[in-house]
């Protein structure tokens, strides 16, 4: 970047949002030499750090843990006590670092990246106002994530519902608890309040979790009665109203009615680009990404994260921000950039490889297309299944182990295309999975990925039995 060019700008790069994601693609356009601003109306870190990953994840860990030592004969026998629902929101609080940004806004400084506090607006070309100041940059990146949506039930809105950020930022545990969306958040958040003690009903309008293959929602769903949660499916509340006692009361459709301290609402989200400017800088919010995430018809505008609609997870728009930061910095610069798929700047992995977990007990995890996402893809499939909690390692590490995967592999090339696995702490084998699709690894060599003795991973060599070696 030469002198001149940086000049009549005060930055090269500004980023509207400082979530996981806005972090990141300041912080690579940053090491590539940009001057780089970050705008952020609220705390510094994010959704994911304050109220949806990380406080979610903590609420459900103490459960499991709990539960995993009760499936262990001898662990089993040395549980006394139940859970203390007050230590877990303790340390549920300690990761959101008690809702204090300072710690994160030191890394943005340590990073080199100015912080603008304030909420912003594009007001033309590369110029974004916050307050009454506004600062011009060759390029901008918008990471502003998304918001919850809410469904139009009559009542509703009134009835002071909790969204997800009420529920994960709770300071006690309510008696009973309706939770209203069958999708990830739905599940994580019934399973988390039942394991604290919650009486949870579930209303999961068309099953839960349906985006996956069909026995995920059947055994999550399962685990979550055993649990104690009334899963409705099919119920659709067509009436909210909370009463002058606090009390929330939930008509159905099916004429029956439902009563709790507390209503969830988990109903999916939205990318949030509302009162941005969009339309006076000639874009509108109905914009599309290329894969370096720049803004079709333009060459100054990026969207980059949840805002972007393409995949709502942490580590996916995280990979979108490491690509388009160093896209970014390469264009201001003059140097190549690579948008070939699977080149330095380009995030392909978002159109087929997206890795997916589900921390409900038992977890799901899973990566790539369905197979009925990869039939509708137009791509001639063959499917396999095995029970995990026939392998010695999955019978060792839980009595009585349940559970399921899937491997759906791409006939003509002969490589896998998607996986599932649903079990206790089943997590930590989808990143072999990962490789396996993006790698495009041919099942033939697959077979010579060994897995270790006696681990859960084994699961790998009785799908290929199943699918059978290719001669
Ligand atoms: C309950 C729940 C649990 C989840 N659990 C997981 C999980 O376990 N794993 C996972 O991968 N994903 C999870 N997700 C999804 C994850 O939280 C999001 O994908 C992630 O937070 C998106 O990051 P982001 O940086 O794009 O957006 P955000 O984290 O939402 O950050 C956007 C930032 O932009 C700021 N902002 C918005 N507009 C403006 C403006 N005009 N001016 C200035 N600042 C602005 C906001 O204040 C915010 O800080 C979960 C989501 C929920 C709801
Ligand atoms: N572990 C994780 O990675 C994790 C955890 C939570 C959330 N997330 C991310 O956050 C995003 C949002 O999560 P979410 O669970 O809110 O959305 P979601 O899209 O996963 O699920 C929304 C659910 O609500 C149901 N629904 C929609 N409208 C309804 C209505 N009017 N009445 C009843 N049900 C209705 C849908 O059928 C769906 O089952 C997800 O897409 C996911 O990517 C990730």
């Amino acid at each position: 970047m030469t002198t001149s060019e940086r000049g009549s700008h005060d930055y090269d790069l500004i980023v509207i949002g400082a979530g996981a994601v806005g972090e990141n693609v300041a912080d690579y356009a940053a090491r590539r030499g940009a001057r780089v601003a970050i705008v952020e109306s609220e705390l510094v870190g994010g959704e994911c750090s304050y109220w949806a990953c990380m406080p979610s994840k903590a609420l459900l860990r103490s459960g499991h843990a709990l539960r995993a030592a009760r499936r262990v004969a001898g662990a089993h026998e040395a549980i006394s006590g139940g859970i203390d629902a007050s230590a877990v929101l303790a340390r549920r609080t300690s990761f959101t670092s008690d809702w204090d940004d300072s710690g994160q806004a030191e890394w943005v400084a340590s990073a080199g990246i100015d912080l603008i506090r304030g909420r912003a607006r594009l007001v033309g070309r590369g110029l974004v106002q916050v307050g009454d100041r506004t600062c011009s940059a060759r390029a901008v990146a918008l990471a502003t994530g998304s918001v919850p949506t809410l469904p139009d039930i009559p009542g509703l809105a009134d009835a002071a519902p909790w969204g997800t950020r009420e529920a994960t930022s709770a300071d006690h545990v309510p008696a009973r608890l309706v939770v209203i969306g069958g999708g990830v958040s739905g599940v994580e958040l019934a399973f988390a309040f039942s394991s604290l003690g919650a009486r949870v009903t579930l209303l999961a309008r068309g099953g839960l979790l349906r985006r996956e293959e069909p026995f995920v929602g059947d055994l999550v769903a399962a685990a979550l009665r055993e649990e104690g949660v009334d899963v409705r499916d099919g119920a659709t509340p067509t009436r909210v109203e909370r009463g002058d006692d606090g009390i929330v009361s939930i008509e159905l459709e099916d004429g029956g009615r439902l009563e709790a301290e507390e209503l969830l609402v988990a109903t999916g989200r939205r990318p949030a680009l509302d009162d941005l400017g969009l339309e006076d800088v000639g874009v509108g919010t109905d914009l599309g990404v290329d894969d370096t995430m720049l803004v079709a018809g333009t060459d100054w505008l990026y969207v980059v994260g949840d805002a972007n609609g393409r995949a709502l997870l942490t580590h996916q728009g995280k990979y979108q921000a490491r690509a388009a930061g160093e896209a970014i910095a390469a264009r201001l610069d003059g140097s190549p950039v690579a948008d070939a798929p699977w080149g330095q700047h380009v995030a392909t992995a978002d159109h087929g490889a997206v890795p997916r977990v589900v921390f409900s007990d038992p977890e799901v995890a899973a990566v790539g297309l369905t197979e009925a996402q990869a039939r509708e893809a137009g791509m001639e499939v063959r499917a396999v299944e095995h029970d995990i909690g026939k392998v010695a390692g999955a019978s060792l590490h839980a009595d009585g182990y349940t559970g399921r995967a899937k491997l759906v592999v791409d006939e003509q090339r002969q490589v896998v295309v998607g996986a599932t696995f649903v079990g206790q702490d089943v997590a930590e084998l989808l990143h072999a999975a990962t490789i396996a699709v993006v790698g495009e690894v041919p099942i033939d060599r697959l077979w010579h990925a060994v897995p270790a003795y006696p681990t859960i991973s084994e699961v790998w060599l009785r799908l290929l039995d199943a699918y059978g070696r290719p001669s």
